[in-house]
């Protein structure tokens, strides 16, 4: 089943093209992701999804209804995240509740979800006065109440300490086992391995890649990091031609050779043939990090 289909998408502000031909398809239970750097056009995209801007051209279709079209049936499956901006300082989390569960039908159970995010100690705060991360877990509360099938999160964990980060992902988490398909906007890396189903790469308005986080990082030209102790008696200039190998660099008493699988196999060949043994020996598979520096070709 597809929750959320994405074609053809296409948005101008002022005569610049900020999406520029976007589709997708996320599928039922599936969590995905839109990275991409500052002004990429993630969330005009999402915002699309969401019925708040209208595409220029192409349609977007929520668990089958027209976001643009079919506001009440969207409103029906659809949970959004809202913006900091967006809630009252002065209203606690139980007002907060409670007004966002009048605008459905059937709400869900606020206590058992209150219960869920760990904010039954909160019920009485502020919103003012909560911190970044139990503002997060309240938001995501409110994106839950009307016991939406999808829910869009936009940039969820910027600002948050990596403890209520982590307890946010947790969350993110059980919502997908839940059966609740995810479409997630963010700025980190980490975030997008470990919570992503699959994401597309976003830059400047059209998606440069869309795959697994495993095989993004397959695409980066350096799939594979070998690093040992600075000190070990191997010759730079036969570390720099092996084959595969993309670079050489120096980092923490170090050497950092990064490659291919085929630099790996060439470098325990180079050990063998050479009588040495690397002190501190490691191989690590490129990140998602590497992954998205190749394919944006931009600095986050
Ligand atoms: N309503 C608008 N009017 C004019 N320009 C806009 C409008 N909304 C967005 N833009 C411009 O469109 C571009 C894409 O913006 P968008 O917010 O979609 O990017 P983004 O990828 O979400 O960026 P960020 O990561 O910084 O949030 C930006 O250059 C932005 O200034």
């Amino acid at each position: 089943m597809t929750a959320i289909e994405v074609r053809g998408l296409h948005k101008t502000y002022g005569g610049r093209k900020v999406v520029d031909g976007v589709s997708f398809e996320v599928g039922e239970g599936e969590i995905f992701g839109i990275l991409g750097p500052n002004g990429a056009g993630k969330t005009t995209t999402v915002e699309c999804v969401e019925g708040l801007r209208t595409p220029d051209e192409g349609w977007v279709k929520v668990c089958g209804y027209d976001p643009a079209a079919q506001r009440d049936e969207v409103t029906r499956v659809l949970g959004v995240q809202l913006q900091e901006s967006e809630l009252q300082a002065k209203l606690t989390v139980r007002e907060a509740l409670d007004l966002y569960a009048s605008f459905y039908e059937r709400p869900a159970d606020r206590q058992e979800l209150a219960e869920r995010l760990g904010l039954l100690p909160h019920l009485r705060t502020r919103f003012g006065k909560l911190s970044g991360g139990q503002k997060q877990r309240l938001f995501i509360a409110l994106a839950l109440l009307g016991d939406p099938r999808v829910v869009v999160l936009d940039e969820l964990t910027t600002g948050l300490d990596p403890r209520a980060r982590r307890e946010v992902w947790s969350l993110v988490e059980s919502l997908r086992d839940s059966g609740v398909t995810v479409l997630l906007v963010t700025h980190f890396m980490e975030e997008a391995q470990r919570l992503c189903d699959r994401i597309a790469v976003l830059d400047r308005g059209r998606i440069t890649a869309l795959d697994t986080p495993g095989g993004l990082i397959g695409r980066a030209s350096a799939a594979k990091e070998i690093s040992f102790a600075a000190g070990t008696p191997l010759d730079p200039e036969a570390l720099r031609t092996l084959p595969g190998a993309v670079s050489v660099r120096t980092e923490d008493g170090r050497t950092v050779v990064a490659g291919t699988e085929e630099t790996v196999a060439a470098f325990v060949s180079l050990l063998a043939r050479e009588g040495v043994t690397a002190g501190q020996l490691r191989v690590a598979d490129a990140s998602l990090d590497d992954a998205y520096l190749d394919l944006t070709g931009t600095e986050r």
